[in-house]
């Protein structure tokens, strides 16, 4: 199940993203294309959990299909999570790192793609769920 409801009926929204990390300690950002909610903010690659799924799996099939990148379940290491309401949903967000991936990646769905260094990260806007992640990033790397 990808969706679960809280006791208010906002329902909980279960979406898998990745930190991929370059030789260099840069974690690869994406810029969400116009027309999309959230459209011109910078996230971390990823996706909806769906149905049968493990978040894992979800990125492997999101890695792929998104930027052309492939890597395995066993090469994705949990960091931390994001737990955020937005107004019509709550978004629960596990992160992962990966630094063993195979291919470079390419905008696949017309987005922009940029590595980018955990320190220079605010320069980025990201969507207001991220903003918590970055110390994560900042200490690992
Ligand atoms: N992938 C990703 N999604 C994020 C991040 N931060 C954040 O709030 N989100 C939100 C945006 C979306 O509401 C949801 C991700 O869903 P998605 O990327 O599969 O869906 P989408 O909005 O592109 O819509 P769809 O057309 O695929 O249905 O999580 C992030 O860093 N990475």
């Amino acid at each position: 199940m990808s969706e679960a409801m809280k006791e208010d009926g906002k329902r909980i929204l279960l979406v898998a993203a990745c930190a991929l990390v370059d030789a260099d300690g840069r974690v690869l950002l994406s810029q969400r294309p116009p027309g999309k909610q959230l459209a011109g903010l910078w996230e971390f690659p990823g996706g909806k959990v769906e149905p049968g799924e493990t978040p894992e799996e979800t990125l492997v099939r999101e890695l792929l299909e998104e930027i052309g990148v492939e890597t395995k379940t066993a090469c994705l290491a949990p960091l931390t999570f994001a737990s955020h309401s937005y107004d019509d949903f709550h978004l629960l967000m596990p992160l992962y790192v990966c630094r063993r991936f195979w291919g470079t990646p390419q905008p696949r769905e017309g987005q922009v793609l940029k590595w980018v260094r955990p320190l220079k990260m605010r320069d980025y806007p990201m969507p207001p769920a991220d903003a918590p992640l970055i110390p994560f990033l900042i200490d690992l790397l």
